[in-house]
């Protein structure tokens, strides 16, 4: 046994910061405005709240509130050795049935234990603001823990503190502040069985916080001495384990129902209203009774639940009523926590175990708030942490525990020294919370600035009023039943029943001054808009400025371009150059050419880029001509090949320039048969297509291996292609039809062909005619090839030379000069530059197309040209030369170069000819010559030059 006065040999000194509280604020509460004014809702002062400045920061001079967190210790006196738990037990059991009678006087039977003398202390008190914690002789020996002082308390309870001593120093100024209007909070911390309820509740004989604070608000005497009548709500709750797995919310109102916390708000928590201390402290023992307890080894009834009461009040009226205040009165809390436990002491197992934890992980999160709200406001600059979320306590005590209200805290320890790792534990956890200061707390209702009075309505839904119907009947019946006095006068509930007529009132003077906050918060903000909207607008304008100078400039300058390129010879030249880059990119797969735009075959705008064209407009409308004389098959005997009834064709017409009418008669007519082609065409919807011009000049000088002379290329590239020579001494077709769908086992009604007809001056009826004979070769071709479906190819101009050196065994002829013409997937029409021979390759493409064989067009096709070949041998000579220097690509068999010497042209010979067999066969050399397609273009071509 130690003796008291016996000191350590070492001491450690644990010094806590110097408490700087601002002292109690007066309890003369201001005069309530809201009540004392009159009913009269003054009008809406908006043009008062425009004028003025709200300023950003906080006035510098405005002193903030700084209040530290009051802490304070109460040592529970050594507990008899010769009581034993169950002792305890029958002697505690009497707390939860306080009041029992609050009338009847302390039995003089009951006992009243003589503490045993302090020989075994842990704890002592040095002054009214420090401990000294000295380990047990044992520890300081075997693990050589030193004395602590601990100071910076609040107030330290001398170990024989009474109740109403630690009423009168440490609740009652919350009291004094709650009935000014202040909120305020008191939480008991403590080891289990530390004497946190027996503080906060106490006994008939002691009675704690809670009842001590009831009877001091209802004392509250008025200036004539008599009791006041004032009136509060209560309300109850306790938080406890549910199965270990989670937190359960619990109203211990008589009549509590379901509640459960949404926000920082319990929902479905009735309040009580109470008018006097007896009935409100009956309502407490009441609850105290649905309160989760337990026995400990620790603790005889130990609490298993975090308990809460609320108690609000009811603010009163000059006439004497009360009116439900709820929107801006105060709160007075107290918490009475359930003690932090350790097993070893308690020795809990089972359920009471998971309740431990429970109980210790929410004393933990409550610590760790407080201690988060310290290295907050230590640096501002960090963040909050928000352990507040970790259990429904501190959720709900939220606005506390982020400093926003104040809050006292009762730490409870016991004395003796198997009690030193609990109290040294909690001491060293709660030194530090001392340092917390609220420097941002409420004022009180009546007279709080509009921060506060919004931090204050964010709690103001949280109470809910209870019913009086609901809960008078009940009430009343079990006050009479334990205490007659504890009813609730039926004048009250009169009154109260009244009360509810007042309540708009102040309801819309709170929404007022809710009204006129945001009201000014807004108007900044919207000030603060106004101003990046002006100066966004003027931006605005300038960039519109700039935009419209740069516009002026732009025209100017595209004025410039125009007289500068009308002025510029070369142009024309670069223009070309232009459009056939674009032509050269697709050769490989068709004929494209850039030009002018139609919407349709029947409107087809010929763009004239050619000055031999005499025409004074430079847009001529084909459809504006007359419609050809003779029949289309007259002129391009292939369309015979399809049969006319399913053609997609591409066709060219070459005109010269002498010939102009004639080459337009021959166009009109390839057009009109296009059209008729189109109109069968139309059924799947193809037709729609677009036509363009341009100069197969154009086309060579950007192509300059394209073997053309001053031809014109009038084509629509998809399908449909007209191409017309600048010189009559050619003419070239192309019909072509598109599409898988037409390939399928199509014989003559639906072909998939490329035709291509070449022909000259002389033997321009020939070529058509090797055309036809090609077209069917391909067509027949065509029909092998339906079978894999295919046939859907589009048409390329490509030089034989080219082919060989990708096909070395192609069937070619006539090396370099040769062209091919070709529609890669899977149809190629390759055709000789020369008259006397003429091949068709037919090719399939992709993996398979190296594989096949060029096709060689039958010899009664060849022989056709066998005649031509001899009369013009020295051409063919000169064209290969040509081609030698140009080896890649060309636009058009080199018989056109062939045709292109219009001096030579005999017509009236050709016209002389008879008709050239269509079939392709091998005719006479007088009358295969000339078709009759053939006779009726050089008859118009005549007329034309007639005309001339
Ligand atoms: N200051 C005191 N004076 C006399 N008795 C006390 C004092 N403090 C506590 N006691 C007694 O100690 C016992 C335990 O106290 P109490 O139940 O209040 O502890 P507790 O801290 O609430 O424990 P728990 O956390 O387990 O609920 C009670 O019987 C109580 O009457």
């Amino acid at each position: 046994m130690k003796s008291p006065s016996t000191c350590p040999n070492t001491l450690t000194v644990r010094r806590n910061p110097h408490r700087k509280a601002r002292p109690t604020p007066t309890t003369n509460a201001p005069p309530n405005s809201t009540l004392n004014s009159s009913p009269h809702i003054p009008y809406f002062p908006i043009e008062d709240i425009l004028s003025i400045q709200i300023p950003q920061n906080p006035q510098p001079n405005t002193p903030s509130i700084k209040e530290s967190l009051k802490v304070f210790l109460r040592i529970r006196p050594p507990v008899k050795t010769a009581i034993n738990v169950s002792e305890q037990h029958q002697k505690s059991r009497a707390k939860n049935f306080w009041p029992q009678n609050p009338s009847k006087k302390p039995n003089p039977k009951d006992k009243i234990l003589k503490k045993k003398p302090n020989t075994d202390l842990s704890i002592t008190v040095n002054d009214s603001h420090s401990v000294t914690l000295s380990p047990p002789l044992s520890l300081q020996e075997s693990k050589r823990i030193k004395s602590e002082i601990y100071e910076g308390f609040s107030h330290v309870f001398s170990i024989d503190s009474s109740q109403v001593e630690v009423y009168e120093t440490m609740v009652n100024p919350l009291v004094e502040d709650f009935l000014g209007g202040k909120s305020g909070m008191l939480a008991a911390l403590g080891p289990t069985g530390s004497g946190k309820t027996h503080t906060v509740f106490g006994s008939p004989r002691n009675p704690g916080m809670v009842p001590l604070a009831l009877r001091r608000l209802f004392k509250r005497t008025g200036s004539c001495g008599e009791e006041s009548s004032r009136s509060f709500y209560i309300s109850m709750f306790e938080i406890c384990s549910e199965r270990g797995k989670g937190e359960r919310l619990i109203d211990l109102s008589p009549d509590g129902a379901d509640i459960c916390l949404q926000q920082s708000t319990i929902k479905g928590l009735l309040e009580v209203f109470i008018s006097d201390a007896a009935q409100a402290e009956s309502l407490i023992a009441r609850a105290l009774l649905k309160r989760a307890t337990a026995m400990t080894n620790a603790n005889s009834q130990s609490s298993r639940s975090q308990c809460i009461i609320n108690i609000r009040s009811a603010a009163e009226r000059l006439d004497g009523e009360q009116v439900d205040v709820q929107a801006n009165s105060a709160v007075l809390t107290i918490v009475d926590l359930a003690g932090a436990e350790r097993e070893k002491r308690t020795g809990n197992q089972g359920a009471r175990l998971l309740e431990s934890n429970f109980i210790n992980n929410t004393s933990m999160v409550f610590g760790l708030c407080l201690r988060s709200l310290l290295e907050r406001q230590k640096n501002p600059k960090k963040p909050l942490q928000k352990n507040f979320q970790n259990s429904l306590l501190t959720r709900y005590l939220r606005d506390y525990l982020e400093g926003k209200k104040r809050m006292a805290l009762i730490l409870t320890v016991k004395s003796g020294e198997e009690d030193y790792l609990d109290t040294s534990y909690l001491l060293r956890q709660a030194s530090p919370y001392m340092k917390i200061k609220f420097d941002n707390v409420e004022e009180p209702s009546n007279y709080v600035s509009n921060k506060r009075h919004f931090q204050t309505l964010s709690r103001i839904e949280q109470p809910k009023r209870m019913k009086l119907s609901s809960i008078d009947p009940s009430a009343i019946e079990e006050g009479k039943s334990s205490s007659d006095e504890h009813q609730l006068p039926k004048e009250e509930i009169q009154k109260i029943h009244k009360l509810d007529d007042n309540v708009d009132l102040t309801k819309r003077e709170r929404n007022n001054q809710i009204m006129q906050n945001f009201a000014k918060a807004l108007w900044n903000v919207l000030k603060e808009y106004n101003e990046k909207l002006k100066l966004a607008e003027s931006e605005m304008r300038s960039l519109r400025q700039n935009l419209n100078d740069e516009k002026t400039r732009y025209c100017e300058l595209e004025k410039e371009l125009k007289d500068l390129k009308s002025c510029c010879t070369c142009y024309q030249e670069r223009l070309v150059q232009d459009n056939v880059d674009e032509v050269d990119t697709s050769l490989e797969s068709r004929v494209k050419l850039e030009g002018q735009e139609c919407t349709s075959v029947d409107k087809i705008n010929v763009d004239i880029h050619s000055s031999n064209f005499k025409a004074s407009e430079n847009i001529i409308t084909l459809d504006q001509f007359d419609p050809p004389s003779g029949k289309l098959e007259d002129v391009i005997p292939q369309v015979k090949c399809s049969d006319g009834d399913a053609i997609n064709a591409s066709c060219i017409g070459d005109a010269n320039e002498k010939n102009y009418e004639g080459g337009f008669e021959f166009n009109t007519a390839v057009t009109q048969h296009v059209d008729q082609t189109c109109e069968n065409f139309s059924a799947n919807g193809n037709c729609a297509e677009d036509l363009s011009v341009m100069t197969l000049s154009e086309v060579k000088n950007n192509h300059p291996n394209a073997d053309m002379e001053g031809d014109f290329l009038v084509c629509s590239p998809h399908p449909l292609a007209v191409v017309r020579s600048d010189s009559i001494s050619s003419a070239k077709l192309v019909l072509e039809q598109r599409g898988e769908d037409e390939v399928k086992g199509s014989d003559v009604d639906v072909v998939k062909a490329s035709c291509i007809g070449d022909a000259n001056e002389r033997n321009y009826e020939d070529g058509f005619e090797f055309n036809t004979a090609a077209a069917k070769l391909v067509d027949q071709t065509c029909k092998n090839f339906s079978a894999n479906g295919n046939c859907a190819g589009d048409l390329s101009v490509i030089p034989l030379s080219e082919v060989k050196n990708t096909h070395p065994n192609a069937d070619m002829e006539g090396g370099s000069s040769d062209f091919l013409v070709s529609s890669p997937q899977p149809l190629a029409v390759i055709m000789s530059d020369s008259h006397c021979s003429a091949k068709l390759v037919l090719e399939q493409s992709g993996e398979d197309e190296g594989t096949l064989e060029p096709l060689v067009l039958p010899k009664e096709v060849i022989s056709m040209h066998d005649d031509v070949t001899h009369s013009e041998p020295t051409l063919g000579t000169s064209l290969k030369h040509v081609n030698e220097e140009k080896p890649k690509r060309r636009l058009m068999p080199a018989s056109t170069i062939l045709l292109r010497d219009i001096s030579v042209l005999e017509i009236e010979d050709e016209l002389e000819r008879p008709k050239v067999n269509k079939g392709g066969k091998k005719l006479s050399a007088d009358t295969r010559k000339i078709t009759q397609g053939g006779l009726s273009l050089l008859r118009l071509l005549k007329e034309n030059n007639l005309r001339h």
